[in-house]
């Protein structure tokens, strides 16, 4: 046989094997739609109907990895379906997700990450504006940052739980790369913007490459990148995104100084999320500060047995010398071994708040 004949055999191949795997994917999207209208069947009038089950999504996800025999990596694979299952629920309920913005953000990656993209991200200007969408029914959900591997917590993000009743509803985690962008026509470097965290992941870097340039905190990335693009000697450090959406040039690429800089984030709903069966919780728990408070607090996990995965410390704003822990550890809240941990917790604390259960990162 020949080149063309060998290749034409199997393109004729892949021509039968799409056509199969876009009729099950219309098959697919036909049961969403069944499963959209048994949701509505059996909801109590005036309910307001859920349509997007992050537990499930999980468990998809989970299956799609778990099963999956290659070539393709699990990952890559579990993205596809990612993009499946997004297109069918969208076929449900076309969902508003609302982001810390603007355009070109790492938190806007992190949405499509998440949801895939058939979702409508709405980017705001603040981590409060995002609380806010989301608390008023404008948004069905929303995505915050709240820690990176280099720079630590994103103390907005904590403070806003204080006030807010939006439940934690799922995780997602993005290695994040910057870069140095400027300008297409070559002009000396004066100033650099960027995010705070972003400049603080990159510092060495900054040191040692531009010691004595200004370098100019903003409110995002993409407003760095933005400013980049209209002012004379201005560079950002910003995404690849941020670089294509701003028309800007990759200076000098990855300049992050850790390689697994990753940060996490948080999606917030009105809802709370039933177990998936690999969860974490998030809790608030305040305490006097008195000798032990921090032992107290910690020592209920160590008789449950229960693993901690994250605990930050910040001060509460009533009463000036207790402290809040914001605690994440592993199980859901409706897991019988978190009962009683729970009980002794509220024996030791002044205040205690859930902030949610939700699927551990998938992808
Ligand atoms: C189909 C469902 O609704 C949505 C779509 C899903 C999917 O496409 O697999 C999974 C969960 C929900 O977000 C469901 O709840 O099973």
């Amino acid at each position: 046989m020949s080149e063309a004949q060998e290749l034409d055999q199997l393109r004729q191949q892949i021509d039968s094997l799409d056509q199969q795997i876009q009729d099950l994917i219309n098959q697919r999207a036909n049961c969403a739609q069944q499963v959209a209208e048994v949701k509505q069947k059996y909801a109590s009038p005036g309910e307001l109907v859920v349509f997007y089950r992050p537990e499930r999504e999980a468990q998809v996800l989970r299956k799609v990895m778990e099963r999956n025999q290659g070539p393709l990596p699990d990952e890559a694979m579990a993205r596809l379906f990612r993009e499946i299952m997004s297109q069918c629920l969208a076929l449900e309920e076309p969902l508003q997700v609302a982001y810390l913005g603007p355009e070109g953000t790492f938190t806007q990656q992190a949405a499509v990450k998440h949801f895939g993209h058939a979702v409508q991200c709405r980017g705001q200007v603040s981590i409060a504006d995002v609380f806010r969408e989301v608390e008023s029914g404008a948004a069905n959900y929303g995505v915050v940052p709240v820690e990176n591997s280099t720079e630590g917590v994103v103390t907005h993000t904590l403070d806003s739980f204080f006030d807010s009743n939006l439940q934690i509803c799922g995780e997602v985690t993005l290695r994040i790369h910057h870069h140095l962008l400027v300008k297409a026509d070559a002009e000396p470097v004066e100033r650099i913007y960027s995010h705070a965290q972003s400049l603080g992941q990159c510092r060495r870097w900054l040191d040692q490459n531009y010691p004595n340039v200004e370098r100019i905190a903003v409110s995002s990335n993409a407003e760095a990148a933005r400013r980049a693009s209209k002012e004379a000697n201005a560079a950002a450090i910003a995404s690849e995104a941020a670089a294509e959406l701003y028309q800007l040039r990759i200076q000098a690429a990855n300049i992050e100084d850790r390689p697994d800089n990753t940060t996490r984030f948080l999606i917030i709903g009105r809802q709370a999320t039933t177990p998936s069966g690999d969860d974490k919780t998030s809790v608030l728990v305040s305490s006097r500060n008195q000798p032990g408070a921090l032992y107290q607090v910690l020592e209920p996990f160590h008789k449950a047995g229960i693993s901690l995965t994250r605990i930050e410390t910040r001060p509460a704003r009533s009463g000036t010398w207790n402290y809040v822990f914001f605690i994440d550890f592993e199980g859901h809240r409706h897991d019988a071994s978190i009962a009683p941990l729970i009980d002794d917790l509220r024996d030791v604390a002044l205040d205690f708040k859930w902030l949610g259960s939700y699927p551990k990162a998938v992808l």
